[in-house]
């Protein structure tokens, strides 16, 4: 029988289903198209060609078999490819982080239509791949924006597509990473013009930093605080699908007894890091809005509102701090 790119799929399709993979044609597919460099178009056109008997070729359908046999192992797609597309850009990711998920653009489309126009100091806690403050920075132009994570692991991660985001966005730009700190690890990504050039208003950072919560940020004030923090009762981890359960970080899951543990903290906490009129976003599960509201509100937090992701659950708290001891005023929104 005649080896073609539609029978390789057909039998990786086949292996993924006795894995009981939902989406197997699709992981398939994708996982076809990554193993020959290949894309849909190409794939209509020649599926049925019977495939080259030469080296790079035979590589290509062994790094496919390779890959379905990882998927079936139940082994996230994005943890085989080693990148997810979030908000149209591209994130590495590995194991120490949590895969973006599409929920999350909730929270970043809502900032970016909040601040418009604005360049407001932007602090992301808990940013696992960065991709919240990454695309923020990237997409919304704000020049001042750090990254944080209690993991180093997972920050190493945020440094590789801060890095490569600023690369992409300012091209021909310097792109220069100076380690500020060791312990806790504190590194700061920045693009500027190239030499010579004048530098007003080009220069873009983004900021790493180890931290539990705020511990790294003592004095410090944003005028926005971001965070999808990690939000799933601990007993309702062990019900997730395999993907999730056995191969992403526990820590980027676990939200204690209720859930609840990390927002509890922030809305304590927040308000201390936060200028005058300065506001938070955070991502929730979408039975939290409620209780999360309410621990905002309790903190001292007004405006408080909830978000609802495209299929029309609550994904996003959003509350605003007024300190009216300095007359702040709620922002235009
Ligand atoms: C749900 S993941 C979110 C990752 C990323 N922001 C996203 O939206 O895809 C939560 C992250 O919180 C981090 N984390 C857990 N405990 C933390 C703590 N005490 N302080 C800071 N980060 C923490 C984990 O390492 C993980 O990267």
């Amino acid at each position: 029988m005649k080896l073609t790119l539609q029978a390789l799929w057909n039998e990786g399709t086949e292996r993924l289903k006795l894995s009981g993979i939902g989406e197997a044609e699709l992981d398939a597919k994708y996982l076809l198209f990554e193993a020959f460099h290949t894309d849909m178009v190409h794939f209509l056109m020649h599926r049925n060609d019977e495939v080259k008997d030469e080296d790079s070729v035979k590589r290509a359908v062994a790094d496919y078999r390779a890959m379905i046999e990882k998927r079936s192992e139940r082994i996230p797609l994005q943890h085989i490819t080693g990148s997810r597309e979030f908000m149209g850009l591209e994130f590495s990711v590995n194991e120490h982080v949590l895969i973006p998920r599409q929920d999350t653009e909730t929270l970043v489309e809502q900032v970016l239509k909040d601040y418009k126009g604005k360049n407001p100091v932007v602090l992301d806690l808990c940013t696992g791949s960065g991709c919240i403050g990454g695309s923020l920075s990237i997409l919304g132009g704000f020049s001042d924006v750090t990254l944080a994570d209690i993991s180093l692991e997972a920050l190493k991660v945020a440094e590789e597509n801060a890095r490569e985001l600023m690369q992409a966005k300012w091209n021909s730009v310097r792109v220069t990473a100076e380690c500020r700190q060791e312990n806790p690890w504190r590194l700061e990504v920045s693009a500027g013009l190239a030499e010579g050039a004048d530098e007003k208003g080009s220069v873009q950072k983004i900021t790493l930093a180890e931290s539990d919560l705020f511990s790294a940020f003592s004095g410090r004030r944003f005028d926005v605080i971001v965070s999808n923090p990690p939000y799933i009762p601990s007993r309702v981890i062990e019900e997730l699908e395999p993907e999730v359960r056995d191969h992403e970080p526990r820590l980027a899951l676990d939200g204690m007894a209720d859930g609840l543990y990390f927002y509890r903290r922030l809305a304590a906490e927040c308000g201390s890091y936060l200028n005058p009129g300065g506001t938070v976003y955070f991502e929730i599960g979408y039975d939290q809005g409620q209780a999360v509201s309410g621990l905002l509100r309790e903190a001292g937090f007004r405006g408080v509102f909830v978000y609802q992701d495209a299929p029309g659950l609550d994904r996003v708290v959003r509350g605003t701090m007024v300190l009216k001891s300095i007359n702040a005023k709620l922002p235009e929104m």
